[in-house]
């Protein structure tokens, strides 16, 4: 196997004394080049602490960080060589657009003439070859944000760090700007480490995502596997929208394969059989997963729809456009949402009775946390 990159080694940092908890927890983690990882998690759970220390802003309490199998301990970031894009734009105000271009090649000692041409080139990749005489003030915040991203990639580093970088641009443009950076990414081969706490910005652009919570990672996966294969319930939770049911553990695991399955007891006082993930013994508290888009309802009793449907009372349809969400009561409090595509036949008046079912292939049962 080809050396990684970045390799982060038994890091932790604590911002004071240890005592008063760790940023970072204890951090193995590898970027391989040309690869876009994606740090995906909630407020303060230790992403851009990670993407500091990595650019040289903040050094490790422990562990070590290797860039291309060397030790970057001593190293202060401009002797990096990391390009760093920022939520805030963080421009030149009094210079042109081509100067804040230019400024990393500048303070690099590259000749002027040299200058003009990657500074031309670097422009073109983010489609603003004409704007290099502007001032920063007179483009939209997605040109900024293209200027700045030409700024960090100019210099040809050996990776591009991106903190939440479109997080000040409305919907439609921070949609547009992920496929352009997905697509400078692809076509110019750049490793990228990107820091965002928007499950579907992380599930359009990344290579991996690397899910974060207190500091430490809870899984790493390609977007695919994380979306359809969580490894536990918080991850099940924060990507991806997820139906939550509590239960208890019936039964240990029995059958083979994707027919793997145990018996749960639902705290609204059905049983249901669920996929294993990390749930425990019989006896144990579990919380049941099940994807909106898995659940199927059909407006007969449950009775008539097999012995794993439950029955429900349909509360209410909302239109969503491509696509209606149905509320469903479980009785005892407990609701389901379940999704279906516009047009997919007739739908129940909210207030029926109904039943609900899922292939138990699509419900994962994970330890409960907290
Ligand atoms: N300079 C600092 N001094 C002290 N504590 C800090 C400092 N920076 C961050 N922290 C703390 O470290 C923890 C991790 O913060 P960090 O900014 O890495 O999280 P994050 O996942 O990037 O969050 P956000 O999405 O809100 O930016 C938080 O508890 C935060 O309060």
């Amino acid at each position: 196997m080809a050396e990684p990159l970045v390799r982060f080694e038994g890091v932790r940092k604590a911002y004071g004394a240890a005592a008063s908890g760790y940023a970072v927890q204890r951090l193995d983690l590898e970027v391989e080049k040309g690869e876009l990882l994606t740090l995906l998690g909630p407020s303060g759970s230790g992403k851009t602490t990670t993407l500091m220390l990595l650019a040289g802003f903040e050094m490790p309490s422990e562990g070590r960080i290797l860039l291309g199998g060397r030790d970057i301990a001593r190293l202060p970031p401009h002797r990096r060589g990391i390009g760093v894009v920022f939520q805030s734009y963080a421009l030149f105000p009094h210079m042109s657009v081509a100067e804040n271009v230019a400024f990393p090649l500048e303070v690099r000692g590259v000749p002027r003439a040299a200058r003009a041409e990657r500074v031309r080139k670097a422009l073109a990749m983010v489609r603003l070859e004409s704007f290099g005489e502007r001032r920063p003030t007179q483009l939209s915040g997605g040109q900024q944000q293209r200027v700045a991203l030409a700024r960090a990639m100019v210099f040809e580093p050996p990776i591009v760090l991106l903190d939440e970088p479109l997080g000040a641009l409305d919907k439609a443009l921070r949609e547009e700007m992920q496929y352009e950076i997905r697509a400078l990414h692809q076509r110019l081969g750049l490793t990228m480490m990107y820091v965002t706490h928007d499950q579907q910005e992380a599930l359009t652009l990344s290579d991996r995502i690397a899910v974060f919570e207190g500091g430490r990672i809870r899984q790493l996966a390609a977007p695919r596997r994380l979306y359809e294969q969580p490894e536990n319930a918080f991850v099940a939770g924060f990507v991806g929208e997820n139906n939550r049911l509590p239960g208890v553990v019936r039964s240990a695991p029995e059958g083979e394969g994707r027919d793997r399955a145990i018996r749960v007891m639902l705290d609204s006082g059905t049983e249901v059989l669920a996929r294993p993930v990390d749930a425990g013994a019989p006896g144990s508290r579990c919380l049941v997963a099940v994807r909106p888009e898995r659940v199927a309802v059909a407006a007969i009793l449950a009775s008539e729809m097999g012995e794993d449907a439950l029955s429900a009372r349909l509360v209410e349809v909302i239109f969503q456009g491509d696509h209606v969400r149905l509320r469903l009561s479980l009785g005892d409090g407990a609701e389901v949402v379940a999704k279906r595509p516009v047009g997919a036949g007739m739908l129940p008046e909210p207030g029926t009775l109904v039943s609900v079912a899922w292939d138990p292939a699509h419900a994962h049962a994970f330890a409960a946390e907290g």
